[in-house]
């Protein structure tokens, strides 16, 4: 038996092939079917129940909206695109961070992807870092999950056997500069006006904090070691013609959008990213990420091995005492009131651009 099933939220059409026969492998129908998948709900519902609806009505997996990632996959490019969704800034929470390694693996299990884009369905920010109300007055018992979560994220994106490309929308400090820097290539958009540039650096001294070793290492790969030490100490956020100069991107893209939207790009996007379609910074990650898709795999995945297999074994091994340090450093008095301090300042900002 042979069943359409029409996706309420991307115009693909998945084809179901004699589902009830498929138990253990229904999720992964879904997903080579180029349906967003989100594993909680796809895991809660049996093969044989998926059939059942699917015979019935449309089905409806999940909604996009309350989705904190959002995927999708274009077999025919090989190329796959993952979005953090989390309003109203894509600050890194436990639950994000799992989101990502969970979606990202997913992608991974697809033979006919070889490069992912790293984007967000915020226009104007594409991750403000870790989530600061996961590090103020912590539950013993889910800080040292948060950073294994965030640790997971650093080693399955820098470790990915895809190519990964950051498309940088707007702004992306600390965790979310953490973000763009284990990707393979990276492109920040321009910004509108000197007014509205947005930045992107490692700003955790400005927090009373200071990047954990694998991260500030990640920058000195990056920028190498006296660019580096200096932007690490004094918490620089680079706008984007400085980003480019200093080589933290590798591409600034400063024309506007054109009104017309790129076919494949329709294709490839997430129904919550359909508005991105004629972004200049989605299309020139897009057609980066189709260049990388190109190279042999093999090859492709060697030579990052050469660059990455260190540094992600020396995370491995010190991962335990950065867990450690983390929820030492995090915990002692005067970093959580630097940290009050610091969302205080927050809070008081958005207020004042919301009066
Ligand atoms: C020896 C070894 C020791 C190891 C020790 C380790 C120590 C820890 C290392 C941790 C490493 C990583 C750290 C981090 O990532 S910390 C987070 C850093 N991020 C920031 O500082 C960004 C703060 N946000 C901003 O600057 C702006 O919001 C931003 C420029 C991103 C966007 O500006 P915009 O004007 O567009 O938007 P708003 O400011 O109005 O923000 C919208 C709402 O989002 C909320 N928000 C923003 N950022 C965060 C955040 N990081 N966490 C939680 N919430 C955030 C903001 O409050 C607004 O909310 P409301 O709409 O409710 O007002």
């Amino acid at each position: 038996m042979s069943s359409t099933v029409d996706s309420p939220i991307s115009s693909s059409k998945i084809q179901i092939h004699q589902l009830d026969r498929l138990a253990p492998r229904s999720a992964f129908l879904l997903f080579y079917a180029g349906h967003p998948p989100h594993q909680t709900m796809i895991s809660s519902l049996s093969a044989r129940h998926i059939a059942r609806i699917a015979r019935q009505q449309p089905l409806r997996l999940f909604s996009s909206q309350d989705s904190l990632v959002v995927t999708n996959v274009h077999e025919e490019s090989g190329v796959a695109v993952l979005a953090m969704n989390r309003p109203p800034a894509n600050s890194l929470s436990l639950e994000l961070n799992e989101a990502i390694s969970t979606s990202l693996k997913q992608i991974e299990s697809n033979p006919k992807i070889q490069s992912v884009i790293l984007a967000s369905s915020n226009p104007t920010i594409f991750s403000a870092g870790l989530d600061i109300t996961e590090l103020i007055s912590p539950s013993d018992e889910r800080l040292p999950k948060f950073w294994n979560s965030l640790q997971q994220v650093y080693i399955d994106l820098y470790g990915s056997r895809l190519a990964t490309v950051a498309a940088i929308q707007g702004h992306a400090p600390a965790a979310g500069c953490m973000l763009a820097l284990a990707c393979d290539y990276r492109i920040m958009h321009g910004g509108h006006g000197e007014e509205h540039l947005p930045t992107i650096g490692f700003n955790e001294t400005q927090l009373g904090i200071a990047a954990p070793p694998w991260m500030g290492q990640l920058m000195v790969r990056t920028i190498g070691f006296r660019p580096a030490e200096r932007a690490l100490a004094l918490g620089t956020l680079f706008p984007p013609s400085e980003a480019l100069n200093a080589g933290v991107v590798d591409d600034v893209i400063t024309e506007q959008s054109s009104s017309e939207s790129n076919e494949v790009l329709k294709a490839l996007l997430p129904e919550a990213l359909q508005s991105q379609t004629s972004n200049p910074v989605m299309i020139k990650a897009y057609e980066e990420a189709a260049c990388y898709a190109k190279i042999p795999p093999q090859a492709r995945v060697a030579s990052k091995l050469v660059t990455r297999s260190e540094s992600l074994k020396e995370m491995q091994m010190t991962r335990e005492d950065d867990t450690q340090h983390f929820c030492g450093f995090i915990t002692h008095e005067v970093v959580q009131k630097n940290l009050m301090k610091y969302v205080e300042k927050m809070k008081q900002r958005g207020k004042a651009k919301k009066s």
